[in-house]
């Protein structure tokens, strides 16, 4: 096999609900926001890890995430002129090419339109990128690619490479991807996040993210009128060099860091939008034990790391409920964000989060971050209310 490897671990493939009219502009900004990301990462971290084929495996990942919206798309063939018009527009590399997770449908006569479709697509875009030599694939090596991908974990596109689909781990590099993270956000039309970071030897060593419905100003802005309306953010970190930020249609790059707070009085605090992935009533606790006046800012996915980088907020308090793990595609590119902005993330001990041991994070309680000014008040403040809440339990 003369073709690169790639090892992923990524958020595993949800069934999203049904996308509606409603998030379905929002699935194909992420999808643009999603390119932005990976070209971003290439950029700042381009060695033989190759964009082309980054967007290939990504682009899968992200689809398979919403393979709801694509099922339902692709299968009515009402609705077909539509999706593939879509798809189009957006000048996606092979956004086709896996576009199904199983190439029963694409067999199907009813799937045949679809699939000279998706092959017309995957070889234009081969063409018009000599990465990949000049010929074509035919149907069968899609449909195999798609199906192996299925049963085996391992993605064979045609003649073009594998990637094979990992837990991640302490040796080699190892993308990590959440291709919509905060889908709840993502559903709702509030915020969420495409975060892609790279572990080298169990360390992240490169975070992007897109975070599509942020605002370009502080959200802690009291001028929130005109600013508020610009949206579309991205960050990128790479170890040792700092953290940035641009706006997703690609303003020049500004480096950006932690609040420089040292009186949490002052200090204001995010977390989750949902109550079901953090206990509100600890963070309401930790925050009254600081001195913190502010309400709490909730917003969903790694977006909290984005803003948290650039000083709209001074500490992130994430304490899942009792058996939650949490999954290294949900911090890998938003710690890093955050740790080269200036900032500390580490669990409620105090431990730096540990990224080598695969999918999951193994933590103490839950995750907290803020500024090294303010990390000691805190860790105080995280142990008293939890030595109060283990006691009145
Ligand atoms: N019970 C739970 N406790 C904590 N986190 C959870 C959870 N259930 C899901 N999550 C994770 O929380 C992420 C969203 O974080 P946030 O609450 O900051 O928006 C989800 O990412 P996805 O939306 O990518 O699935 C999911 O991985
Ligand atoms: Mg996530």
């Amino acid at each position: 096999m003369d073709m690169a490897t790639l090892r992923v671990s990524s958020g595993t493939i949800n069934s999203l609900p049904l996308l509606t009219k409603k998030t379905k502009p929002h699935f194909f900004l992420s999808l643009r926001a999603f390119k932005s990301t990976l070209k971003t990462a290439s950029m700042s971290y381009d060695k033989d890890l190759l964009l082309p084929r980054m967007l290939l495996l990504s682009l899968l990942v992200f689809v398979k995430k919403s393979k709801a919206l694509l099922q339902a798309d692709v299968i009515q063939s009402d609705r077909l002129h539509v999706t593939v018009a879509d798809y189009e527009e957006l000048d996606s590399a092979s956004f086709s090419l896996v576009a199904e997770e199983d190439s029963g449908d694409l067999r199907k006569e009813e799937g045949k339109e679809t699939l000279q479709r998706i092959m017309k697509l995957v070889n234009e875009t081969l063409a018009s990128d000599g990465t990949y030599g000049n010929a074509p694939l035919y149907e069968e090596d899609v449909l195999a690619a798609i199906d192996s991908g299925r049963s085996e974990g391992v993605l064979h596109l045609g003649r073009v490479y594998w990637i094979l689909l990992t837990e991640g781990g302490p040796s080699g590099q190892h993308w990590v991807l959440d291709p919509i993270d905060g889908t709840k956000g993502f559903l709702r039309g509030d915020q969420y996040a495409i975060a892609l970071g790279l572990l080298d030897e169990g360390k992240v060593v490169l975070g992007v993210l897109a975070c599509p419905n942020l605002p370009l100003s502080s959200l802690a802005s009291n001028n929130l009128q005109d600013d508020q309306e610009k949206v579309g953010c991205l960050f990128y970190a790479q170890v040792g060099s700092g953290t940035y930020m641009q706006s997703l249609d690609g303003s020049m790059p500004i480096k950006v860091h932690v609040t420089d707070l040292d009186n949490p009085e002052e200090a204001s605090f995010f977390e989750s939008f949902e109550a079901a992935h953090s206990l509100h009533d600890l963070s309401s606790l930790i925050a009254k034990k600081l001195g913190v006046r502010a309400p709490p800012v909730r917003i969903d996915s790694q977006a909290k790391y984005g803003a948290l980088s650039r000083g709209d907020g001074a500490i992130y308090l994430r304490f899942p409920h009792k058996g939650y793990r949490e999954k290294i595609w949900d911090h890998a590119a938003g710690y890093l964000v955050v740790a080269e902005a200036g900032g500390v993330v580490s669990d409620a001990a105090g431990n730096p989060l540990d990224f080598s041991k695969g999918r999951y994070l193994d933590l103490h309680e839950g995750i907290i971050v803020t500024n090294q000014k303010l990390m000691p008040a805190l860790l105080k403040a995280v142990k008293e209310s939890l030595n109060e809440k283990a006691s009145s339990l």
